[in-house]
Parts: structure tokens; C-alpha cells; sequence
């Protein structure tokens, strides 16, 4: 090494010295935004109390606004940063922002560790409160009775019978889906055939994000043709169902039960007139919910 150069250590650490300054101040600014932002949330709390109607808590969780915003962020995102990273980095600051307003209390089949839980955190960010319930009976109980917020409930899985209860206790209850959720395979584990995908439920319905989904579950005695019956409806409108389930009831009070996806929410004029005529088919219908297509 010739005496008139620096060690390479020393050069190494000046141009480090240079870029981590500049780190170090994107990061006063990012600091100081998060704040501004999280204020905001106050802010919007105060409103949401302010507006209140009598006795009844206000609902701060909004699921469709917060699938516009994780949407938006990612449609402007221009790297290096991948979408999803940015969406889930974003889920995180919302979900703080939220407990500032409000701590979310979320339950879930147990026990801890389980998809499902993965599923309750991936949907809700870190600052919810997950807690693990011992059956599936206990999380519908928890949120129609007020003890939790919201819950998240497998609809899609290896486990066929899990499916079915959870089907069984969305006609008992009355609550409302108001997300899905999807763990990619990575997340899953790969030995999955497929990917399981979850229900979020709460008390509330939610108004429309701009891209969303219903769910129905459609009740009726075990007639030939009242799968057809009950399509035509969907074809004649061109609604295509995103799943279909068909469970055939081992109890005396229904005979087939169907559980249709399907793209659209209530408040469209498409789905609206597509209920209707629902209703005047010989079958029980049960509107779920409408709610956010899954974003992350
Ligand atoms: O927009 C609202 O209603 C908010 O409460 C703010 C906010 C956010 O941080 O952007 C937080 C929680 C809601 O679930 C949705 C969005």
C-alpha cells in the first residue's frame, strides 16, 4: 500500500460516515411523519367519537379504507422496495395508528401458532391483540357478545370439517364477514395443496373499498336442479362465483347448504337486483357479508 493513500478501512468508513448521515436523517424525517400521521389517527378518533350515536361504541376499525390505502401505496410504489413489502410495511402503521384510536382485540381457533394465527396478524398487524380460543363455537360467541372486535376463521383449508362447522356457525350467528385473508404457500409451508384462506368477522357490515366480494350461504331441501335454480340468477347477470361450496347436512333442518363467493358488494346496483331475485327462490338466503378483496 503506497504511504499517501489511506488505509481501505478509512476510506471505507468516510464514504459509510456519508451515506449513514443521510440515513440518519431520512430517518428524523420518516420519525417525525409517523407522528404527524399517527395524530391524524387521533384526530380521526375524536370524530368518529364526536359522531357517535347514543350508547353504542364507535367503529374505529374500517376495513375498506384501510384496503384503499394498502392498495394505493402499492400501485405508486417504484422500488426498490417490492409492493408487498411495502403493503406489509404499511399494514404495520396502520395497525399502530388503529391502537392509538382503539386496541383491537382479535380471537381465533387455538391453539397459539397455528395458520390461523398467522392469518389474525397478517390481516390486522402486530399492534392487535391475538388471542387463541379453545373451539370454534367460543370465537363466534366472542364477537357476537362483545368480548372481542373481531375474529378470523378458517374457510379454506386441508380440513374439510373445520369448513363445515365454520359454515354452520355463519348461519347460526348473526355477524358479518368484513375480510379475507390469504397466506401465500412461502407463509403456508409448502407441503400445502393449496392455500388456506381465512374469514375475518365482526359485528359490523362494511361498506364498499371499490373491489370487493360477497358471500352467501344459501340453504335449501335437496330437490334435483336447485343448484341450477339458484346459479341462474348469477349467469343471467354475469356475476361469476369465485367459489362454490356444497355441504349436505347431517341434521334434520336443512338438507344442502351452499356457500357462494362471488365479485361485487351489496351496495352495487348488479348485486342488489341479484339478491332480490334470490329471495323470491324457494331458499333461505343469508347475505354474509360484503367486503375488501384481500390485498397483502
Ligand atoms: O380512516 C380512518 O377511519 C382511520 O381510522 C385511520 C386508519 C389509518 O391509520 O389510516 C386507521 C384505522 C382504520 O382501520 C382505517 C384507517
Amino acid at each position: 500500500m503506497s504511504v499517501n493513500q489511506p488505509p481501505a478501512g478509512d476510506a471505507q468508513e468516510a464514504e459509510l460516515r456519508v451515506l449513514r448521515d443521510q440515513i440518519d436523517s431520512v430517518d428524523r424525517q420518516i420519525h417525525q411523519l409517523l407522528n404527524d400521521r399517527a395524530r391524524l389517527a387521533q384526530q380521526v378518533a375524536e370524530v368518529k367519537e364526536r359522531y357517535r350515536q347514543g350508547e353504542e361504541t364507535p367503529v374505529f376499525y374500517r376495513p375498506e379504507r384501510e384496503a384503499q390505502v394498502l392498495r394505493a401505496v402499492m400501485a405508486r410504489n417504484e422500488g426498490p422496495l417490492a409492493d408487498a413489502t411495502v403493503g406489509r410495511l404499511f399494514r404495520e402503521v396502520m395497525s399502530v395508528c388503529l391502537a392509538l384510536e382503539e386496541p383491537l382485540k382479535v380471537v381465533f381457533l387455538g391453539p397459539e401458532g397455528t395458520f390461523t394465527q398467522q392469518a389474525a396478524q397478517k390481516h390486522f398487524g402486530q399492534a392487535a391483540e391475538c388471542h387463541a380460543l379453545d373451539s370454534l363455537e367460543q370465537v363466534f360467541t366472542a364477537v357476537e357478545q362483545g368480548e372481542a372486535h373481531y375474529a378470523v376463521v378458517p374457510i379454506e383449508s386441508e380440513d374439510a370439517g373445520l369448513i363445515r362447522h365454520t359454515l354452520d356457525l355463519f348461519r347460526r350467528f348473526n355477524l358479518h364477514i368484513c375480510g379475507e385473508v390469504e397466506l401465500t404457500p412461502e407463509a403456508a409451508s409448502s407441503q400445502l395443496n393449496r392455500c388456506p384462506r381465512y374469514l375475518v368477522v365482526g359485528r359490523d357490515a362494511i361498506g364498499p373499498s371499490g373491489e370487493d366480494k360477497t358471500s352467501l350461504l344459501l340453504i335449501c331441501g335437496d330437490e334435483p336442479g336447485a343448484l341450477h335454480d339458484l346459479l341462474a340468477p348469477f349467469h343471467r347477470r354475469k356475476i361469476s362465483l369465485t367459489r362454490l361450496e356444497t355441504r349436505s347436512s347431517g341434521q334434520h333442518d336443512w338438507k344442502t347448504l351452499f356457500y357462494i363467493d362471488f365479485e361485487g358488494h351489496v351496495s352495487d346496483d348488479r348485486v342488489a337486483e341479484l339478491m332480490v331475485e334470490l329471495n323470491d327462490l324457494q331458499v333461505e338466503v343469508k347475505h354474509l357479508g360484503s367486503y375488501p378483496k384481500a390485498v397483502l
